[in-house]
Parts: C-alpha cells; sequence; structure tokens
C-alpha cells in the first residue's frame, strides 16, 4: 500500500516518496531478517524508523509481502561498538522486486574485516560526514535534513522550548546538574588544545552552579577541563568518569580507590580514581601510539591520564583506515584495553565496569541526593560516552538526559538542544527559573 499525501506539491511529493522509499526499505529488511543481520543493524534500523511518521509507518506495517533474504549475514559488529547510521548497511542491496540481496563476499581475515568495521565507526561517528555523503547521492537536500531533524525532534523534544514542561516536573525538587564539556560546553573545534569556553558560557555556568549542585563530567583529564572551565564551583570528573574530584560526605563514598585529598584552594575533598592501577599502561599506550601515528599527518594522540584519546579529524579521510590497524595492531598488547568512538576519535580506555553513568551516581551520592524522590538529575551531554550517563537517569527514572546535537542521534536522553549555543540559553533560563521562585 503507496499511498501519498493529498494535495502535495511536486517538491513535497518528491521528499514523501524518497522518505517513503527509505523506510519501506528499512521495514522490509526489519520484518524478515533482522535476528540474522545482528542488534548493530536492529539499531540502525531503529535510528532510521524513527524519523518516519507514524502515519507513514502504519501503512507500511500493513504490507505483508515479506521479502527473502540471500546470501551471508555481515559479521555482527555490536562488540566493536559500531554505531549506527542513517544508511543501509554496506553491502545490502534492495532489489525492485523486493527480493533482499546480500552480496557473498569472499572469506577475509578477521582483522580485516575489524578494522574496516572500525573505518565504518569512524565515518558514522561524524555527523559532517554523514551530511557529506547524503547531498553527495543528491537524494536528500537541506530541506530534508530540516524535515529529519524536525521529526526527530518529535522524540526529541528542545529542552527550550519544553522548558515549562521542565520546570513543572521539577517543581519541590533539588535539581542537580551535570556538563559534558566538548561540544556542549565549548563548540567542536579542530585543535582539541583550542577548545575553549568563551567566557559569556563559563558566565551562565558560574550563575547556575550557585543555585543548583553542578559536576562537569568530561573525557579529558580533570586537570585539562579544570584548565578550560576554571570554576572553582564546580565538582569535575575527569578520563570518563574515572578521576572524580568530589565533595566530602560522612559515612559516604566508601570505596576502595576514594582517598581524601585537598582541591587547589586547599578545601578537603573526595578523590576516587577506580583505574589508578592502570596509569602505568595508560602512560606506556600514549607513547606507543605517539609513535605508530607520527607519520600520519593530523593524528594527534591525548594522554586524558586514565584514557587516551586518538584524534583523526584532521586526518585525510584515505588515511583513516591507516589510523585504525596501528591503533588496532597497538591494543593488541594489551587485553585489558578497550576502544570507543567518539567525535572524529578513537579513545583507549581500561576494561572497567566504570563510565559516566557510575560517575553520575557516584556524584549523586556524594552529594547526599541519591536515592531520594525529590531530587532531580538532569545531564546534558552530546556524545557517545554520554549515553552512560542518559541510560542511568532513564533506566532509574529519576532525572533526564539532554542531547545536544544539530544531527539526528538516536539517544537515551528525553530532550535535545540543538549546540553550545542553546545549551547557554538553558542554563540561564534555569537561573532565572531559580531567582523567580519557580522551582
Ligand atoms: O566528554 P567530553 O568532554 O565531550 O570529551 C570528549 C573528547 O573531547 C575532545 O575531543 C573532541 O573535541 C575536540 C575539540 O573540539 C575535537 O577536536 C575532537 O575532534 C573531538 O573528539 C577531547 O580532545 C578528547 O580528549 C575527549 O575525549
Amino acid at each position: 500500500m503507496n499511498r501519498c499525501p493529498p494535495n502535495t506539491d511536486k517538491k513535497a511529493l518528491k521528499r514523501w516518496f524518497f522518505i517513503d522509499k527509505r523506510v519501506r526499505q528499512i521495514f522490509f529488511l526489519k520484518s524478515t531478517s533482522l535476528h540474522l543481520l545482528g542488534p548493530s543493524v536492529n539499531h540502525h534500523i531503529f535510528e532510521v524508523i524513527s524519523f518516519s511518521t507514524s502515519t507513514k509507518l502504519m501503512d507500511i506495517k500493513s504490507n505483508h509481502n515479506a521479502p527473502v533474504l540471500t546470501g551471508t549475514a555481515p559479521m555482527n559488529k555490536s562488540r566493536l561498538g559500531i554505531h549506527s547510521s542513517l544508511y543501509s548497511p554496506p553491502g545490502v542491496v534492495f532489489s525492485p522486486g523486493r527480493i533482499l540481496t546480500i552480496p557473498r563476499r569472499k572469506p577475509v581475515k578477521l582483522d580485516d574485516v575489524w578494522s574496516s568495521s572500525w573505518l565504518d565507526a569512524m565515518k558514522s561517528s561524524s555527523p559532517t560526514h554523514r551530511k557529506k555523503a547524503k547531498n553527495s547521492g543528491n537524494e536528500m537536500a537541506s530541506t530534508d535534513t530540516d524535515v529529519a531533524y524536525h521529526n526527530w525532534m518529535l522524540k526529541y523534544p528542545s529542552a527550550l522550548a519544553s522548558f515549562e514542561q521542565i520546570i513543572n516536573n521539577a517543581k519541590g525538587k533539588r535539581i542537580a546538574l551535570f556538563l559534558d564539556y566538548d561540544g556542549t560546553l565549548s563548540p567542536i573545534v579542530d585543535n582539541p588544545d583550542c577548545a575553549v569556553m568563551s567566557n559569556a558560557m563559563r558566565a551562565a555556568v558560574k550563575n547556575v552552579a550557585q543555585y543548583i549542585p553542578t559536576a562537569i563530567v568530561s573525557g579529558r583529564s580533570r586537570d585539562k577541563v579544570y584548565e578550560f572551565v576554571g570554576l572553582k564551583e564546580l565538582y569535575y570528573a575527569g578520563s570518563h568518569g574515572m578521576d572524580i574530584m568530589g565533595p566530602v560526605r560522612q559515612g559516604s563514598n566508601d570505596h576502595p580507590n576514594c582517598i581524601r585529598s585537598t582541591d587547589k584552594q586547599g578545601k578537603e575533598v573526595n578523590l576516587f580514581q577506580p583505574a589508578s592501577e592502570f596509569l602505568p599502561m595508560i602512560d606506556k599506550i600514549y607513547r606507543s601510539l605517539v609513535e605508530t601515528t607520527k607519520s600520519i599527518e593530523g593524528a594527534k594522540v591525548e594522554n586524558n591520564k586514565f584514557c587516551v584519546s586518538v584524534h583523526y579529524r584532521n586526518v585525510d579521510e584515505k588515511h583513516w583506515k591507516t589510523i585504525a590497524q596501528y591503533v588496532q595492531e597497538t591494543l593488541k598488547d594489551y587485553p585489558r584495553l578497550r576502544l570507543t568512538h567518539g567525535r572524529k576519535v578513537l579513545e583507549v580506555r581500561p576494561v572497567l565496569d566504570w563510565d559516566k553513568g557510575k560517575a553520575v551516581e557516584f556524584l549523586l551520592e556524594s552529594l547526599g541526593l541519591s536515592n531520594s524522590d525529590d531530587v532531580l538529575p538532569i545531564y546534558v551531554g552530546d556524545d557517545r560516552t554520554d549515553e552512560d550517563a542518559f541510560k542511568v537517569l532513564r533506566d532509574g527514572n529519576c532525572g533526564f538526559g539532554i542531547l545536544v546535537s544539530s544531527v539526528p542521534k538516536e539517544s537515551k536522553a528525553f530532550y535535545s538542544l540543538r549546540d553550545p549555543s542553546e545549551v547557554m540559553v538553558f542554563l540561564k533560563s534555569l537561573v532565572v527559573a531559580k531567582k523567580s521562585s519557580s522551582l
């Protein structure tokens, strides 16, 4: 059943057909062979389907012409942390006769598959890359991108447009605010050393921290992010939450890796470093990665104390595969380290059950704000590592995440903000609400 919306002009008609075609293709894949393709493809499909309007999905779901799956299924990429994209998985062909064909491939070495999977992830973790890819196909003009973003916002409403709702939910509750740094408080820039925060943003963060307990939770080393933010009114968690400096609270934080320390102002604090035993290993792999990637123009390796970032933002795309291979080779000697993907960055970190979500729980406990119905934690972040925090809040049904993104992304957040400038408006609005006693 392929019903077209009535009274549409030519341009809208073309757009509708494109979206409809895309959703139908995906639905055929979903309805027949999802289990054969593995969780990463499942995620991919979920993401694409979230763009469609419910009316279109209803039309499509009523189509029972099941396709036939032939060929071999691609490798399950989920264990490599592959992110979904808006496009069909490479190698999957949708034939006009509704027969889904996955081409047979020559047997390949596992290593080759791994590096090409890494490459896929590197490409899909770059929103600008995805945008270029769409436009180069001439299938999706900018208006269509806008339509996609608009549809996405139905699922992740703007935290500014929904501000009144947020305030109503927060009435009578104590808010705790968690802020990611790069891409949230400072715009993404080519040189990670130059990701400074504007004075206006600094003032907004300082202001909000006067009314609401506020912590920065970053992938950067704690020292580095403190250098950028420079506000003593906040709590800081660096290295994706593996280095937390929080308040001292009697009877809490009795974790084995928690020690009393003093901050830069001489105040007594709790220092929690669950990955401290990895320090020599991280230092070693940092030096190896600097060495192995030095021949690749634009590559930059950053030591984030308990994790290492390998940046490829300034590397020509034709060398991305080489970077992936080098990092993969180096990691082979370190089974206790793993890799995650960020925004044009490969993140090497300890195999440890600790992430930004755990850091948020830890800080809430330190602040005496855990297990309390009258606390509303809000986490604002833009990256995949922030998803761990969004998930903790969503699953615990205790607060919510706000995803900062100018492109549609599947997320565990509840709300969205387009970019750091909207984050700043949101922070200022919280202050106004606090001052006017609306909160
Ligand atoms: O958790 P975050 O505070 O968001 O830190 C994540 C990574 O952010 C930085 O890299 C990103 O921002 C850079 C500056 O805009 C950009 O050049 C880079 O491409 C991005 O990936 C930081 O340099 C990394 O160490 C952090 O892990």
